[in-house]
């Protein structure tokens, strides 16, 4: 897994809402998120086994009508305009967009590290920090954050330490073995390779049996060969977990690979473009990755996202960025 920096590890989140790969499918997108995509609550620990399709029918995570505006000094930048996003429990949902489009907000948001400006934002039906608090979601961000003074097995049991629980070493035993690190268990952080490291705050973030995984761009630092082999890694645990899971990346292949569906985000201010259902079989192994179904939903997405560069939706330069005394909410003032 990628080098990320595990908050705690996050089940699967599969974003409900469903869309066709054509243009006409990217409008009925819009309109149907516009309604509001069913999201329903309900986490509990009934989770779909290996092989079971995602249960659609009860949302993991929802995000409703949500803006998200960042003040910064006399402006404001719009991240988010009136996305409605719903996750199914046990779903593995991969967000793309262009950059700066607000694919990390969407994830910090859940997670419970920024509040919504406007709208909504809910994990089994409860204020996201609800579950952060009883340590049933997780988030691993790109930079892995292990502890460079503790051992593999230390870093992994971080997280029991952290919620005042005995650790389990079972449990470690079994992530070790999972993320294929029983020989370093004893092994410190700089005795590692990157993807090495990206495993280890994989397994530390699976600690807690997260009902929830959030991961923003985990494998984003490493090479492209050792990315592709952990991807199958992640879908390999996936596959035996299946712990809802929302994976941030901006590899329109991995994003496919690994996921029940893919959300599309516009330009900045984001807002839910398409959503493609992948549809591919499971397990995803190297195979699928040369076959015609899988490169054809690679370049229709890939397609999409060239299309927003061209049209100039890129909104790096100021187009969304406005005066803030206009467009900050009356509290923000
Ligand atoms: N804490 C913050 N303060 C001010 N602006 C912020 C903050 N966090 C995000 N932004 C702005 O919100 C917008 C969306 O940022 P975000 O990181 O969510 O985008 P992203 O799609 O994940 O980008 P990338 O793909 O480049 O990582 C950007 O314009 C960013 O500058």
């Amino acid at each position: 897994m990628g080098e990320s920096a595990p908050a705690s590890i996050p089940a699967s989140i599969p974003l409900t809402v469903s869309g066709a790969g054509s243009e006409d499918g990217i409008v009925a997108d819009e309109k149907r998120n516009k309604r509001g995509a069913g999201v329903s609550a309900g986490l509990d620990d009934e989770r779909p086994g290996p092989g079971a399709a995602a249960d659609r029918g009860q949302t993991a995570l929802e995000l409703s009508g949500v803006t998200k505006h960042f003040p910064l000094r006399r402006r404001v930048t719009v991240a988010l305009d009136g996305v409605d996003l719903t996750v199914g429990k046990g779903e593995f949902v991969s967000l793309l967009g262009p950059s700066g489009c607000g694919k990390s907000t969407v994830l910090r948001l859940l997670a419970g590290l920024e509040e919504p400006t406007a709208g909504q934002v809910r994990v089994d039906g409860r204020p996201p920090a609800a579950l952060v608090g009883e340590h049933r979601l997780s988030v691993a961000f790109q930079q892995h954050a292990l502890l460079p003074w503790a051992s593999v097995a230390e870093n992994i049991a971080l997280p029991f330490r952290v919620a005042g629980r005995p650790v389990d070493r079972a449990r470690i035993a079994e992530l070790l073995r999972l993320t294929g690190l029983t020989d370093f268990a004893e092994a410190r952080p700089r005795q590692l390779s990157g993807g090495m490291c990206q495993r280890a705050a994989v397994a530390r973030a699976l600690a807690l049996d997260p009902e929830v995984l959030l991961l923003d761009e985990p494998f984003g630092s490493l090479d492209a060969v050792t990315r592709r082999r952990l991807n199958f890694e992640l879908a390999r645990i996936w596959t035996e977990r299946r712990i809802t899971t929302l994976l941030v990346t901006h590899d329109v292949a991995e994003a496919v690979l690994l996921a029940d569906r893919v959300v599309v985000l516009t330009g900045r201010p984001g807002r839910v473009r398409h959503v493609e259902e992948v549809g591919l079989s499971r397990p995803r192994s190297g195979r699928l990755t040369r076959e015609a179904a899988f490169h054809d939903i690679v370049d229709r997405l890939t397609a999409l996202l060239d299309g927003d560069l061209e049209s100039g939706a890129f909104p790096e330069e100021d187009g969304d960025t406005r005066s803030g005394r206009r467009l900050l909410p009356r509290r923000a003032r």
